[in-house]
């Protein structure tokens, strides 16, 4: 698209979706930890089916869910572009991959945090 284009299109904006679904169908097919986060998303979601959550509950629980994805996305994202920027070993580009990967813990730990306020006490007591 010619960004200094105002005109509004709506073949452009359908297209840019269609690049978007491509992204997703990427990180679900090719990434193993896209579809490990697949298998835990689903769980979860049962999980909360089951359990009857309340409106407040869901919303946290959906919430750390795609915190986790958005966060393993844009890690995975980083990774390629860093590989391609540079592909043999360099400190800076191990500092990049590391934070995106810390990016993706801290999501990971606040999921299983909120995950456990809300299922354990439902499940054990
Ligand atoms: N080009 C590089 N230069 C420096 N360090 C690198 C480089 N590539 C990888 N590393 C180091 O190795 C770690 C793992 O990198 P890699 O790209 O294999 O990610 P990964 O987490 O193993 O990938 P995946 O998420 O696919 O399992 C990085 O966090 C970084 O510390």
């Amino acid at each position: 698209m010619n960004e200094a284009d105002p005109r509004f299109s709506i073949v452009d904006r359908i297209r840019s979706f269609k690049y978007a679904f491509n992204g997703l169908k990427v990180f679900f097919l090719n990434e193993h930890n896209g579809r490990i986060h697949l298998v835990a998303a689903v769980f979860a979601i049962a999980l909360s089916i089951y359990l009857k959550l309340s409106g407040l509950e869901w919303i946290a629980i959906l919430s750390v869910i795609s915190a986790v994805f958005v966060a393993e996305i844009f890690n995975t994202s980083i990774e390629k572009l860093a590989d391609v920027a540079s592909p043999s070993h360099h400190p800076k580009i191990k500092m990049v991959k590391d934070l995106a990967a810390a990016a993706v813990l801290v999501a990971a730990f606040f999921a299983l945090a909120v995950g456990g306020i809300i299922f354990i006490p439902k499940l054990f007591f």
